[in-house]
């Protein structure tokens, strides 16, 4: 792929384009909001505005509700010679694009299970989709240049291409992404009206349950309306489990011991539910779920000490898989939870606890 266009330089777009940008690609980025487009230039991301000639891959990284608009105006001008879009629901746009009789051959639906729960080309990276699983959903009618081009932009953003069928895909993300969103938003919803004395005491938990709390309703609002029935199927599946589980405490509560220890083997079974599922979460880069120690340190917030420990952990030859920061509340200090395989931990406990480190049990 020589150049490519970006419509939609929001968070999605300008990952890409930046990526693509800087693996020698020629990036045009078009944004309806001229400011997104100038600002994803600014960052280095391509040269704001159409191409004058038609480009190799026109990538669309807009609203769901407006893929399908979107492409067939970009198909209709003759922008490029494949298309793809990157939204979160698959079987709506297509459907749309079939409705609006364009050329599906020269289309593939594809959808990046990267991001995060801030929006805007200020929010983009160029290593966004590293490791990341890239679902394809080409059909008998793609082109095969287009679903090559599709390949080589996955390869390009060195993410990891996945075929799927557009609906199964859409019933694997209302699983594993928008029940997600949704049972995030309604556990912080709870904390709007908590007293204060009740929200000081958040830890690190109800954090991770709440990160995707924080992400724009507007995009999530389209995400939904594009994937309603699937959501819709798995909240209910959930709804009965919410049930068992409040019938359960309830039985926890009562005087009569039969009662009690049906209702404790109601949440044990969800609790071991919880952990069968859990194990199933892939670990870093798609790879199979891997259990890793955790070796807790307490740092100071200050300057430098962060790199400090890493640089410490780098001497002693341990490979850090992954890290997790706690800042203790009203404290000048956190607490880092530095996550390596198993065999290293004694390594880096030693070494770090030889250096001065706080560490905690
Ligand atoms: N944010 C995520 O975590 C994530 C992950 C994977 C896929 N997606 C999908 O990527 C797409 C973009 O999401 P985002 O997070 O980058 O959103 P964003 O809000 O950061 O960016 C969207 C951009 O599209 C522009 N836009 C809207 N309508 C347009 C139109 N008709 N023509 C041209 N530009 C238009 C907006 O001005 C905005 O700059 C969505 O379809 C979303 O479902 C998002
Ligand atoms: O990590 C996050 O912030 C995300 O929610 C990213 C996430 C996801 O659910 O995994 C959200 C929506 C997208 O369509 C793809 C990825």
């Amino acid at each position: 792929m020589r150049t490519a266009l970006v419509i939609g330089t929001g968070l999605m777009g300008t990952s890409a384009a930046l990526a693509l940008t800087s693996r020698g690609v020629e990036v045009h980025l078009y944004d309806h909001d001229e400011s997104a487009a100038r600002t994803a230039a600014s960052l280095g991301a391509g040269t704001a505005g159409l191409p004058a000639e038609p480009v190799d891959l026109v990538v669309v990284a807009v609203p769901p509700g407006h893929v399908a608009a979107t492409l067939a105006d970009a198909m209709a001008r003759g922008l490029g010679s494949g298309y793809l879009d990157v939204a979160s629901v698959k079987g709506g746009p297509r459907r749309d694009l079939a409705a609006l009789g364009c050329d599906l051959a020269r289309y593939i639906g594809t959808h990046p299970m990267a991001g995060r729960e801030r929006s805007g080309p200020l929010a983009a990276t160029a290593d966004l989709f590293e490791g990341r699983p890239w679902v394809l959903t080409p059909t008998p009618e793609t082109d095969t240049e287009v679903l090559n081009l599709a390949l080589e932009l996955v390869a390009l953003c060195r993410a990891v291409p996945v075929v799927m069928d557009a609906d199964a895909h859409d019933r694997a993300v209302a699983l594993v992404s928008h029940t997600p969103q949704l049972v995030s938003s309604m556990v912080a919803a709870r904390l709007e009206h908590a007293e204060e004395a009740a929200v000081r005491l958040c830890g690190q938990g109800i954090r991770d349950v709440t990160r995707i709390a924080g992400s724009a309703p507007g995009m999530w609002m389209d995400i939904l309306a594009a994937n309603p029935g699937p959501v819709a199927d798995v909240l209910a599946d959930l709804a009965t489990d919410l049930a068992e589980t409040v019938a359960a405490l309830r039985a926890l509560q009562s005087a009569d011991d039969d009662k009690r220890r049906g209702g404790a083997a109601g949440i044990e079974d969800i609790l071991r539910r919880g952990n069968a599922g859990r194990a199933k979460v892939p670990g870093k880069h798609g790879t199979a779920p891997k259990a890793y120690e955790t070796v807790a340190v307490l740092i100071g917030d200050q300057p430098g000490e962060l790199a400090r420990l890493f640089a410490d952990a780098g001497a002693a030859g341990v490979n850090i898989e992954d890290v997790r920061i706690e800042h203790s509340t009203g404290q000048q200090a956190g607490l880092v939870d530095i996550l390596v395989e198993p065999r290293s931990a004694p390594v880096l406990t030693a070494a770090l606890r030889q250096r001065g480190w706080a560490l905690r049990q």
